[in-house]
């Protein structure tokens, strides 16, 4: 079984899946760790380079090629289920579990926003906003994931159990 975590940027999907695939005893799969490897350029980098859209294009590209073990827990970028059909793709070949946090939790997560090009050069406030805005945006592709869970607070233990198989 394939599963993909997917939500908002500091949600804790890099986080979560290492801990999940631990307790699940199967490899993880950082899909931004992956661009990162494969290329030689952080996100940043990338992003200054090719602009949003050339990411997107190579993200959803790493997604569907990723030579993924059979078992395997997969922590997405926060932009991935919300562009072209990658959300339909991961609902057909695994499972997926969006992480959902509220916005003033986000922000409280989300110190390292240099390594996020969305949002390096926000304040907290202008971040607060970001995160309204964008949610309410990205929420409808979130919200097709097979489980949803509360995600602060949340332990490996607890999300195993949300698993359906
Ligand atoms: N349970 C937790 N409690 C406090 N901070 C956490 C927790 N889980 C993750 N973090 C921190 O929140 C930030 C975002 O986590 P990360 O796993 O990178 O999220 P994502 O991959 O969804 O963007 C990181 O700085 C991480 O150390
Ligand atoms: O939400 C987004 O559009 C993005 C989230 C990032 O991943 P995390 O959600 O792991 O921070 C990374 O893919 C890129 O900076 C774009
Ligand atoms: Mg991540």
């Amino acid at each position: 079984m394939k599963v993909f975590l997917i939500g908002f940027m500091g949600c804790g999907k890099s986080t979560k899946a290492k801990q999940l695939a631990h307790r699940l005893d199967c490899p993880v799969i950082d899909l931004d760790a992956e661009i990162v490897s494969k290329t030689g350029k952080t996100i940043a980098e990338y992003f200054a380079e090719f602009g949003e859209s050339g990411f997107r294009n190579y993200e959803s590209e790493m997604l569907k090629t990723h030579p993924y073990p059979e078992n395997c827990v997969v922590a997405t970028g926060g932009g991935l289920p919300c562009f072209f059909d990658n959300m339909e793709w991961m609902n057909a070949n695994g499972e997926t579990v969006y992480l959902q946090m509220e916005p003033a939790q986000l922000v409280s997560r989300l110190h390292n926003r240099h390594k996020r090009p969305l949002i390096a050069d926000l304040d907290d406030e202008q971040l607060l906003e970001f995160i309204k805005t964008k949610l309410q945006e990205r929420d409808p592709f979130y919200t097709q994931a097979k489980v949803v869970v509360n995600a602060f607070d949340l332990d490996a233990e607890t999300l195993e159990s949300q698993l359906v198989h």
